[in-house]
């Protein structure tokens, strides 16, 4: 079986961030991704992730917040100088919570130079931060209006055009079976650049449980294929965290 993390946005908001952690160990994650930790004192994140045995899977780039606003700027034209910032800053905060990948946000733009700008950030960023594990990731239009990056095949393009060993594809189940009408079609074809993935259940967004996407079928592929990337739980739970858990295997 996959490890599983926990996606800390948006899992356990019944209880304050610090405590989010140990909620997801007793509950059998051995991960946890947080989107935007940025408000949060990075050591305080990080003393409780020790303290739960957790690892940091995960962070994104910043937008200016998670409540409204700009998602990331890294394909934005003219916003260079900003993404170069926002990219050191989320390179802090990843060096101070261990974390394994950051997500490089896109923005949302239509501007014709939108691909160079994105190529020439995605570069300079694979260089400043040869450690680092990168991803890009390719998120709906109906969720995120607007996002540039919605489209797998620009995607691949992308990653194989610059190359780098330490940039990869993030690959959401949801957004993929939004996008694509199969998200598990989709993997096959894009799994040699997939350096990690998200769940949740589609339509909805809820439990990765019912729904068009077949999860048993799903977590026997990615072992099958020898994936050995996390999976993360990223939904928005229907009810209690705690009490929408049965999908995760255990033991
Ligand atoms: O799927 C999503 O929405 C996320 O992984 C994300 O990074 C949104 O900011
Ligand atoms: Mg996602």
């Amino acid at each position: 079986m996959p490890r599983f993390a926990a996606n800390l946005t948006k899992l356990f908001t019944e209880m304050p961030i610090e405590n989010r952690f140990s909620a997801a160990a007793e509950a059998g994650f051995t991960g946890a991704e947080i989107l935007f930790p940025y408000d949060i004192p990075a050591a305080k994140l990080a003393r409780a992730a020790i303290a739960a045995g957790l690892e940091i899977v995960l962070i994104n780039t910043p937008p200016p917040n998670w409540a409204g606003g700009p998602r990331g700027f890294a394909a934005i034209p003219g916003l260079e100088e900003r993404f170069r910032h926002d990219f050191d800053r989320a390179l802090r905060f990843a060096r101070a919570l261990r974390a394994r990948h950051i997500h490089v946000m896109a923005g949302a733009t239509q501007d014709p130079a939108a691909r160079t700008t994105f190529v020439e950030n995605l570069t300079w960023a694979t260089e400043r931060a040869p450690h680092a594990s990168l991803t890009i990731e390719v998120i709906n239009r109906t969720d995120m209006p607007g996002y540039y990056l919605s489209d797998f095949e620009l995607a691949a393009g992308i990653i194989a055009e610059i190359g780098a060993p330490n940039l990869g594809l993030q690959f959401d189940t949801y957004h993929a079976q939004a996008i694509t009408g199969d998200a598990m079609e989709c993997w096959r074809k894009h799994a040699p650049i997939i350096r990690h993935v998200q769940i949740a259940g589609y339509p909805g967004r809820h439990e990765p449980a019912g729904g068009e996407i077949d999860y048993p079928a799903f977590f026997a592929a990615l072992d099958a294929s020898g994936y050995r990337g996390w999976v993360s739980a990223e939904y928005d739970p229907e009810h209690l965290t705690e009490n929408g858990l049965g999908w995760l295997p255990r033991g």
